[in-house]
């Protein structure tokens, strides 16, 4: 990836390189497995063997994690290497996969939405070596989408997909499928993001916050620097974490009703409302001829432009500025720092050529704002892109600049890999299993 030098000047652009990745990855396996530190055990073949070069104890170890986000369910195959008892391990590498549409989907048929999980393990299969399955543990955890549904209905698909993973060859833990707390979600990736990046080696202390836009919920999380901040925030908004044997003392919150899809919804006025039959609900951020169906999670809705009235950015911003004004909390310190943004912020700016699709980029906040005013004044001339691009464009801008109160000249670092590995919670999710099954070798 590119790291645009206004975002790392108070970090090191160097340690983004991947050749430093299997020295950083050595250095955070130390303390996440403090077995390994027999490393003054003298072996035999020591002298035939320079170090790194032992094929005989040369280890490979797998964990596989499964993101069952609100849009799509997605697998996650990490492979870890050791290549003897004296060398800490790699993160070699991931394999990932996606199916479309979520669990959530499946709330009426829990065995289809087993199925679409079960397509997805079979990848593990050929993956992972024979004799490594009983050895490699399956978790999945499900994300907004399920926290929507009715607790009976998310435990139907959570025992079906339970089913099919202890079915499976693969080591099942307990607890292995569940809804996963909000809260996790933001930590996760913030560790994901930080240690792909190296800046959780050693003390530094240049973490960077991350921004995660989901279809149904969306998360802030960062390292506190400000006595401030601490006093200022919510309770519930900060949280000690322990990881890599420091203790981190995160912001981190997640917005259930915020997530991109969710607040198409709730600027059409449909965020948990009964909706009647044949119930049709506008918007002037829509084309005004418009006139169609969508399905989320489970529920067909009628949407269509204001055919008479009104539209383009400036009604469009008051109609979503409903949705975000005085709904978040905004912490001071953000306003200054840098983020890390992904998943909807991604592919929005994506979609629109604010950034180049495999390579990510730089933002700043009023880059949305510019797009979605160029969007939403001529939505004639994107009318073959989706027809929610100008609300879309206009939501990430007042949930960054009215929601969470973010300066016109924030930069936002767009990613989606670092070093090729996907920029998701499902990696810190893993580092957590691995720790708490004290899988060594
Ligand atoms: N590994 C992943 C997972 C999600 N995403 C993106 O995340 C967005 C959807 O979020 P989601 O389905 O996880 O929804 P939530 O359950 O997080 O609300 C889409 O833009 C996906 O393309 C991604 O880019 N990479
Ligand atoms: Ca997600």
């Amino acid at each position: 990836m590119t790291v645009d030098p206004r975002l790392t000047a108070s970090s090191d652009p160097g340690r983004m390189t991947s050749s430093r990745l299997p020295i950083l990855l050595a250095l955070v396996f130390s303390s996440l497995f403090p077995v390994f530190s027999h490393s003054n055990r003298e072996m035999w073949f020591q002298d035939l063997f320079p170090p790194n070069t032992c094929p005989i104890n040369a280890k490979t170890f797998y964990g596989i994690m499964f993101d069952a986000g609100s849009t799509g369910t997605r697998i996650h195959i990490y492979t870890f290497v050791q290549k003897s008892p004296e060398i800490l391990p790699e993160l070699e590498g991931e394999i990932f996969e996606s199916v479309k549409p979520g669990l959530s989907a499946y709330a009426d048929q829990p065995e289809k939405g087993a199925e679409s999980v079960k397509r997805l393990l079979d990848m593990a299969i050929d993956a992972v070596p024979p004799h490594l399955w009983k050895k490699t543990p399956v978790v999945l955890k499900a994300t907004a989408g399920l926290r929507l549904l009715s607790e009976e209905k998310a435990q139907a698909l959570l025992s079906e997909v339970k089913e099919v993973f202890e079915e499976s060859p693969f080591l099942v833990p307990e607890d292995s499928v569940s809804i996963m707390d909000g809260s996790y979600e933001g930590i996760l990736a913030w560790i994901t993001v930080n240690f792909l990046t190296g800046q959780l080696a050693g003390h530094n202390q240049h973490t960077t916050g991350t921004l995660d836009l989901g279809g149904a919920s969306t998360q802030i999380t960062f390292l506190p620097r400000f006595e401030e901040t601490l006093k200022e925030s919510p309770r519930d908004f900060l949280t000690s974490f322990e990881m890599f044997n420091s203790t981190y003392k995160l912001y981190t919150h997640s917005y259930l009703g915020f997530g991109l899809k969710a607040a198409r919804l709730a600027t059409l006025g449909a965020l948990n409302t009964e909706v009647a039959d044949g119930q049709m609900f506008r918007s002037s951020c829509l084309p005004k001829q418009l006139e169609a169906e969508w399905h989320f999670g489970g529920v067909k809705y009628r949407y269509g432009g204001n055919k008479e009235g009104e539209t383009g950015f400036k009604p469009c911003y008051l109609e979503v500025l409903k949705v975000v004004k005085g709904k978040l909390h905004q912490p001071d310190e953000i306003r200054g720092s840098s983020f890390y943004a992904f998943s909807y912020y991604y592919d929005r700016a994506a979609d629109t050529n604010l950034i180049d699709y495999e390579q990510g980029g730089v933002l700043e906040v009023r880059d949305f704002e510019r797009k979605a005013k160029e969007v939403c004044d001529n939505m004639e001339r994107f009318s073959s892109a989706s027809p929610f691009l100008c609300m879309d464009l206009t939501y990430i801008t007042a949930l960054l600049k009215e929601g969470f109160g973010f300066r016109d000249n924030t930069l936002l670092q767009l990613t989606k890999k670092v070093n090729n590995i996907e920029t998701s919670w499902t990696l810190g999710a893993t580092f957590h299993l691995l720790q708490s099954l004290g899988i060594t070798y």
